[in-house]
């Protein structure tokens, strides 16, 4: 029998991602390839973060009379101005927040965190924030990694954050229509460990899947890493309740198919707590699969293998997807070649021989029952190999699964390295899937390149779709004496490469701050007014999440 039960673990340390109890260093080889690719002169740990009793944060700017306001909406204990607590809510997981965060500057940390236990004590809040004029954050599991969670004053002068930890409970399982109801504060191994006694999952599978919650997977419409068979966060809700300045609202329905009206939910989803705080969040479940299967192939070039999986989306019977569907370009597959030991190395070597001296490895996983993955399996195999595919087993696809969720601690040594290390993503459709992907890397890597450096980018597909597929870049270089200035200028010279290239700004990593300036190019003047209008009539004093989704006037921070 299959689980999709989770570790669950401490919530991130201030400075970086989740437990560091937990992490595993890079190897000698790696760090040896490091300083190699990126000509650095040093990969030597001599960059830490600031000790906690050096990091700069200001002094509460909320008065008695609204604190005593808020405490009686939630109870004394579960206001806090805590140094520890306003700084663990400056920011989020985005290379920028760490960079900041690691020099020590909390100086954005919100005055207070409250921690709700009800819809009806989060409505308490908003009144209380509305009529006072003060700044709301909704936090989940701060995971936000385009400034979601910054916690912005906007006109304001005082910020509160709204962290969701304790709503942390699944509320109702109904297991006939297979649907879950979930407070919104509940993280994703706490979901699985709630449903898999049921025989139920979400599915559900960001890499930051340990510590975001179910709200902050609504809010952002965040996509997993099997979303290609089981559905986006966006396609997997029903309803949705959203407590907002102007009053309660349920968007959405139990119904399986309505037509009354135009479709409220999908304006709730994704809204990233502009509108509201996402108390609690009805979403589709489906049985716990038993068995999973695992292949991985290779091609010539990634335009081989995103052609391939082209074939195997539009060849395939419906359903014959895989689950788990991800398409690594030459970089990515080189450096898992690299970093591999000496069994990866042997199969780049056999792949060369083979004809396929830069390839492209993609990596597939099957779920359902025994027999049925078989077949699906077999059917794909087909379609891969006239693609013309040389499989190359199942381990590459068990080893990614094993290590899926261990990703983010690197990062947090590669800053400590003097390394720089950020993500970003889009998606486009096949048509233009090849020309997006070169446009996004160059301008990317010339964006590196800059100030001297050398700069290194890596890509795949992870999401497929009948009209095209996700692009996700990581990218690396040497860290600038200014590591701000560097990360603006090169998120800045991509986003005006996928603009430029017509495609979306932002897959499954949402709008806040950083994508915020480039939403009007992918929605218009008129669409931007269209939820200025929404924002206007459910948050009327512009309390909520300011400068987050819809670009907005925003007070210069202290
Ligand atoms: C290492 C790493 C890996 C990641 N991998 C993925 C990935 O594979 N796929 C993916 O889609 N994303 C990924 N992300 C981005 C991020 O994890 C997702 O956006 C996730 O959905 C955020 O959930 P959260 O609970 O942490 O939300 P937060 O970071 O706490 O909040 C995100 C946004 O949602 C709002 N929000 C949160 N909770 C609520 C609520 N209850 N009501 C209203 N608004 C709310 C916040 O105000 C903010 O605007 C990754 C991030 C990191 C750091």
């Amino acid at each position: 029998m299959v689980t999709q039960n989770t570790v669950e673990i401490p919530r991130s340390v201030w400075y970086g991602w989740g437990d560091p109890a937990h992490a595993t260093s890079l190897s000698a080889n790696a760090l040896t390839y490091l300083s190699a690719t990126l000509k650095l002169a040093s990969v030597k740990p001599v960059h830490p973060p600031a000790d906690i009793t050096e990091v700069r944060i200001g002094e509460p700017v909320l008065n008695a009379e609204a604190l005593a306001e808020l405490r009686a909406a939630c109870g004394t204990e579960y206001v806090s101005t805590e140094r520890l607590d306003r700084i663990e809510h400056s920011g989020g997981k985005s290379t920028e927040d760490l960079l900041r965060i690691r020099a020590g500057d909390a100086l954005g940390a919100p005055d207070a965190v409250i921690f709700p236990a009800s819809s009806e004590e989060i409505r308490e809040v908003l009144a209380v924030c509305a009529a006072r004029g003060i700044a709301v954050t909704a936090f989940g599991g701060g995971t936000s990694v385009v400034g979601g969670v910054s916690p912005l004053r906007g006109t304001f002068d005082a910020a509160i954050t709204l962290d969701m930890r304790r709503m942390n409970k699944m509320l109702h399982l109904d297991p006939r229509s297979r649907t879950a109801t979930f407070e919104a504060g509940l993280r994703g191994p706490g979901i699985e460990a709630a449903l898999e006694p049921h025989g139920f999952t979400l599915g559900h599978f960001p890499q930051s899947h340990q510590e975001a919650t179910l709200g902050g997977y609504v809010a952002t419409r965040s996509a997993g890493q099997a979303s290609t068979g089981y559905g986006r966060s966006d396609d997997l809700v029903k309803s949705v309740h959203l407590e907002t300045p102007a009053g309660p609202l349920v968007a959405g329905s139990t119904a399986p198919g309505t037509a009354a009206g135009p479709k409220l939910l999908d304006v709730i989803v994704g809204s990233e707590g502009a509108f509201g705080v996402i108390t609690s969040a009805t979403l589709k479940i489906v049985p716990v699969p038993t068995h999973k299967s695992y292949g991985s192939w290779s091609f010539a070039s990634f335009t081989a293998g995103a052609e391939a999986i082209r074939r195997l989306r539009h060849e395939g019977l419906s359903g014959d997807l895989p689950h788990v569907c991800r398409l690594s370009d030459s970089d990515e597959t080189a450096s898992t070649f690299k970093l591999g030991g000496p069994k990866t190395a042997a199969l780049g070597k056999y792949l060369s021989v083979r004809g396929q001296a830069t390839p492209a490895l993609a990596l597939f996983l099957w779920e359902g029952a025994t027999k049925e993955t078989a077949a699906r399996k077999r059917r794909s195999a087909r379609i891969l190999r006239a693609a013309g595919g040389i499989p190359t087993g199942p381990i590459p696809a068990r080893a990614w699964e094993h290590g899926r969720f261990s990703g983010p601690y690197l990062r947090d040594e590669l800053l400590t390295r003097g390394v720089y290390v950020e993500t970003l993503e889009t998606s486009a459709t096949w048509t233009s899937l090849d020309s997006t992907y070169h446009a996004v890397r160059e301008a990317i890597l010339k964006s590196l390149a800059e100030h001297g450096g050398t700069g290194y980018v890596q890509s795949h597909i992870s999401h497929i779709y009948p009209d095209g597929a996700s692009l996700y870049f990581t990218y690396l270089a040497g860290v600038e004496s200014d590591g701000l200035a560097q990360h603006a200028r090169v998120k800045q010279a991509a986003s005006k490469a996928i603009v430029a290239a017509g495609s979306t700004i932002t897959h499954h990593h949402s709008v806040g701050t950083d994508h915020a300036p480039y939403l009007g190019a992918e929605i218009g003047a008129l669409g931007l007014d269209v939820l200025r209008g929404i924002k206007n009539t459910l948050d009327p004093a512009g309390i909520m999440n300011p400068g987050k989704l819809i670009p907005a006037a925003i007070k210069e921070q202290p």
